[in-house]
């Protein structure tokens, strides 16, 4: 298959990486510096310490000059969706299908309203860019893929059968939305809580008052969106212990001074319900420290 994938960052370069073996792979950036290094060097894959790294040999471009591709597939962070979006809507084969990879849930809203086919994935995979070719597999899981429109189904399982190896998985789902909620109540939890305070995902579990904050931040989500308590806490839980020497990426988006996924995490939340004060906490939290931390580059 001819896949275009817009935005190479962590996650674009991981699938582009393991999609190069058996497919042509075009990655959209938006840096000249990225587009020359992909193209000098390919993209090098670290897929364990103990085996030696990969490199792989795809094409690369500016986003400006989208091209026709059979699938697209948009791995930007939210904040940058909706610069990806247009583009998507003036220059990409609109019979073609696009998938979105975003966590949270503010963009199935948007992307449910456009005039073409869209997917919407969950990855388990860990995925960490150390430059701009080069990726750390850290962590081994499965992108697990549904739809929108119940009429694409078939077209959505032929594409994940192209896809699909033993060494990367691409899987079906039929219930896409219900697997973004249960992901979208670990980020409420741990995400937000993290990057206030600072800590490790481990945190949440050692510190009581943390704790306690995010089984509130938890219990609100849930509320919202219709899950239940009991079994997801122990999900959050779970989690949290599972990475908790981990740095979740808001804290470390706060940290760099980029804008975090905030708006389609607690923020998605906070449109959806409206007793929500844990949720309405730390979002107005987090976006006060992007504030500051925009002024002081400024
Ligand atoms: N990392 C992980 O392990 C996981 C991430 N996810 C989700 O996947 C999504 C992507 O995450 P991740 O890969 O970590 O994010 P990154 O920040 O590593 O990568 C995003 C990339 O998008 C690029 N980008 C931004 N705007 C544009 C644009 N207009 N045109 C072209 N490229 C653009 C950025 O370019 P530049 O380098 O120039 O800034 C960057 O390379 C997020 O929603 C995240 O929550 C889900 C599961 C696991
Ligand atoms: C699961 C968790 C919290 C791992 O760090 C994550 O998804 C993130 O950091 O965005």
């Amino acid at each position: 298959m001819d896949i275009g994938i817009i935005g190479a960052g962590s996650i674009g370069l991981l699938l582009a990486a393991y999609l190069a073996k058996d497919h042509q792979v075009t990655c959209y950036v938006r840096r000249d510096e990225q587009k020359d290094q992909i193209l000098r060097k390919g993209i090098v894959l670290h897929d364990s310490q103990h085996t030696p790294h990969k490199s792989f040999r795809v094409n690369a471009e500016k986003l400006e000059v989208l091209d026709r591709h059979d699938f697209y597939m948009v791995c930007v962070k939210y904040p940058q969706l909706a610069d990806v979006l247009q583009m998507l809507e003036e220059k990409a084969d609109t019979q073609k299908p696009v998938l979105f990879i975003q966590n949270g849930m503010a963009h199935v809203d948007v992307i449910s309203c456009m005039q073409r086919t869209v997917f919407v994935a969950v990855l388990d995979h860990g995925a960490k860019r150390i430059n701009d070719h080069t990726v750390i597999h850290t962590g081994k899981g499965s992108v697990q893929a549904g739809v929108i429109e119940k009429r694409e189904e078939t077209l959505l399982q032929d594409m994940l059968k192209a896809l699909h190896t033993h060494e990367f998985p691409w899987l079906y789902h039929d219930d896409p939305v219900n697997l973004l909620k249960q992901k979208l109540v670990v980020n409420a939890a741990i995400n937000p809580l993290t990057a206030l305070f600072d800590v490790q995902n481990g945190e949440i579990l050692t510190n009581p008052y943390l704790n306690h904050l995010a089984k509130g931040l938890c219990e609100e989500t849930c509320q919202v969106l219709e899950l239940e308590f009991g079994q997801n806490w122990e999900y959050v839980q779970s989690v949290a212990d599972r990475t908790k020497l981990n740095s979740s990426s808001m804290r470390e988006d706060i940290r760099r001074g980029k804008p975090s996924e905030i708006d389609t995490i607690s923020g998605y939340i906070l449109s959806k319900g409206s007793q929500n004060s844990y949720t309405s906490f730390v979002y107005n939290g987090i976006k006060a420290k992007e504030r500051s931390g925009r002024e002081s580059f400024d």
